[in-house]
């Protein structure tokens, strides 16, 4: 069993179905000594509690409810708090609400621990991560969002199908929008140093395509079970991971980009102290003017929030 470093806590706030699942794999991967959990549904939140204490004798993590104030004080607070969509729905769609909810959320956290890393989850991402820069009153390399970094899993599941390597050696990302403007960045995709266009396993196969069964993954599994959540919680315990071992992986993560003026998904280092540097992937022109379309969204999107 690993063992986490002692005292190091990580908030939920949201004990839903992605809070639940987010909550289990990083009890599961001994993350962190104590998982404080958070919802303003104080059933919900001590149910998903002691059931999740009967699966810690696995696990060198401890699980304990807590206020909006005790989150506060984590290492990393991860926020799923939120609606969700329902069949059909757009993630955009929910940001009236989820800003409503997350501004509450922020406002009861206060003060947050100086050093400690945001994670927002809930939806819609790269706006909502743009919101907290603003309102959290942390720098802005420490308040993150999960990005692109989940589609990303997805195209490279997907392309493990026609190649034959495992998804951790396919370097391809998704970035910009985690959500129906998200762009496939081909023309720089590489598998064991050789261009992923080059390699003969893909002739044939129309990858626009794939990366639009990519881009709408999220709409299939909830129409068939009503939300997303084993992967965004396998996403997070890695997030998680990369801040608490201080490992610097490289994922394609909401942040704000100067080059673009927008909080976007790219990938950057992260580390205990946060974002540490943000690499873009080179990009063909098609690829460019579809980020900056969605920069352009986003910016507007988030003109609205000051600091
Ligand atoms: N970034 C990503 O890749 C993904 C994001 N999501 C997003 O995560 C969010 C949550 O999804 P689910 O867990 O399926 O929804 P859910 O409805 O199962 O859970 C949301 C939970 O948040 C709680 N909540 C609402 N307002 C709160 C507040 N002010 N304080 C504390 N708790 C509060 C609710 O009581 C509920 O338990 C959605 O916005 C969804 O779109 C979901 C999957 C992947
Ligand atoms: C719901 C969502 O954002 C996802 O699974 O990608």
């Amino acid at each position: 069993m690993a063992s986490p470093k002692k005292g190091s806590q990580l908030a939920i706030i949201g004990a839903g179905s992605v809070g639940s699942a987010i909550a289990f794999a990083c009890l599961m991967r001994s993350v962190v000594s104590e998982l404080l959990i958070n919802d303003f549904n104080e059933k919900i939140c001590e149910g998903q509690v002691l059931d999740l204490q009967d699966a810690a004798f696995v696990s060198a993590t401890k699980v304990k409810v807590a206020t909006l104030r005790q989150c506060g004080e984590a290492d990393i607070i991860v926020i799923t708090a939120g609606a969700r969509q329902r069949p059909g729905e757009t993630r955009d769609a929910l940001v009236l609400r989820n800003e409503e909810i997350l501004k509450g959320v922020l406002e009861g956290m206060q003060p947050i621990k100086k050093t400690a890393i945001l994670v927002l989850v809930a939806n819609p991402v790269n706006i909502l991560t743009c919101m907290a820069q603003k309102m959290s009153g942390l720098p802005t390399h420490q308040v993150i969002g999960t990005g692109t970094l989940l589609d990303s899993v997805r195209l490279r599941v997907a392309l493990k199908q026609h190649l034959h390597v495992s998804e951790r050696s396919i370097h391809a990302y998704i970035v910009g929008d985690h959500g129906d403007k998200q762009v496939a960045v081909w023309s720089s995709a590489h598998v064991g140093g050789k261009p992923l266009l080059a390699f003969e396993k893909l002739q044939g196969i129309d990858l626009d395509e794939e990366a639009k069964k990519v881009a709408n993954k999220a709409y299939s599994i909830i129409d068939l079970k009503g939300a997303t959540s084993f992967g965004i919680a396998a996403v997070v315990s890695e997030i998680a991971l990369s801040i608490t071992l201080n490992r610097l992986t490289i994922s394609p993560l909401s942040t704000y980009s100067e080059r673009f003026d927008a909080c976007l998904s790219f990938p950057v280092s992260l580390g205990t102290n946060g974002v540490d540097t943000i690499v873009y992937p080179d990009m063909d022109e098609k690829e460019l003017a579809l980020v900056e379309a969605s920069a352009k969204t986003t910016r507007e999107a988030c003109a609205k929030y000051t600091k």
